[in-house]
């Protein structure tokens, strides 16, 4: 047998990192949980127990910390590639890292009008992601992604004229509720150097902010004929005011709400034009994915 592939490191590092401004009292938090794997010259430490290649993924944790302490943390695209290119420069062994980023939402109060100083509350469990690939030859590609943003609409989506056939019960529908959990990424053309993506810095946020509002405006206000060709459109606009991205993808879980026949009960209507009350349906759920690349 041969070692097909290998790559180790440190998973669930939980970071938090606060921004005090000296001069408006205003602070600013961010958490994030970061994982880090290696890969390179480091065969011998899996087929000759020999761990005198071995960073130590203990050491990896430490790193995580102190290149917070050290550098932003803001945007996770930004300290995701300078954690990675860390591990490259440090270790002549060391030929890829593997960096991925989750940074949990905590948005900032507003009381009274006014925004708070110091307090922040959990609005979702959507979380902002980085998966960035620091390579020796290739450079640093970097995946951004919006992750579980839970949205609903009431109406203003249908599904018909879908294959019929014996194996077919599905009724078609011109008004159906549509719910999913949003999962898009973008990709960034390569960066050759640390230095192309710190001079990214200011693009990074700009994109999450467009695939965001991209992402949400045309899943309210699109008649959607099917997931598939609602994603689609989502990818078509990201690419076009994104220039810099080379592929964008969805996956979407179609969260299934079934109507209700009452009418067994005293001809009670709940269905077609007269259903109010439905089953959310924990499972099973569609799972509608695609990737749309610029070329
Ligand atoms: O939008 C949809 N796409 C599908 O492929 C599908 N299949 N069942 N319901 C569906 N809804």
């Amino acid at each position: 047998p041969r070692l097909a592939s290998a790559r180790y490191g440190k998973d669930n590092v939980r970071v938090y990192k606060v921004h005090r401004d000296q001069r408006t009292g205003i602070q600013t938090v961010t958490e994030m949980t970061v994982t880090c794997l290696l890969e390179g010259e480091i065969e011998t430490s899996y087929t000759q127990a020999d761990n005198s290649v071995v960073v130590a993924t203990d050491s990896m944790k430490n790193t995580i910390y102190i290149k917070a302490k050290e550098h932003p943390v803001n945007p996770p695209e930004l300290f995701a590639s300078i954690l990675g290119q860390h591990f490259i420069d440090t270790y002549a062994h060391i030929n890829t890292a593997h960096i991925k980023i989750v940074v949990h939402r905590w948005t900032r109060m507003v009381l009274d009008g006014q925004p708070h100083p110091h307090s922040f509350f959990r609005d979702g469990q959507e979380t902002r992601n980085v998966e960035a690939v620091v390579d020796r030859k290739a450079g640093i590609t970097v995946k951004s992604a919006i992750v579980g943003l839970t949205v609903l609409k009431s109406t203003g989506s249908a599904f018909h004229s879908f294959v019929r056939d014996e194996y077919t019960t599905l009724g078609e529908t011109w008004d159906r509720i549509l719910s999913t959990d949003v999962d898009c990424a973008w990709t960034w053309e390569t960066f050759g150097s640390l230095k192309a993506v710190e001079q990214a810095t200011p693009k990074f946020d700009a994109a999450w902010g467009k695939a965001r509002a991209i992402t949400m405006k045309t899943f309210a206000e699109e008649e959607s004929p099917s997931v598939q060709n609602t994603m689609y459109k989502m990818c078509e606009q990201i690419l076009d005011v994104v220039p810099e991205t080379a592929l964008v993808s969805y996956s979407l879980p179609n969260k299934h709400y079934f109507e209700i026949d009452l009418s067994w009960h005293k001809g009670l209507k709940n269905t077609g034009k007269d259903a109010e009350v439905y089953a959310p349906q924990s499972g099973p759920n569609g799972l509608i994915k695609c990737e749309v690349a610029r070329t």
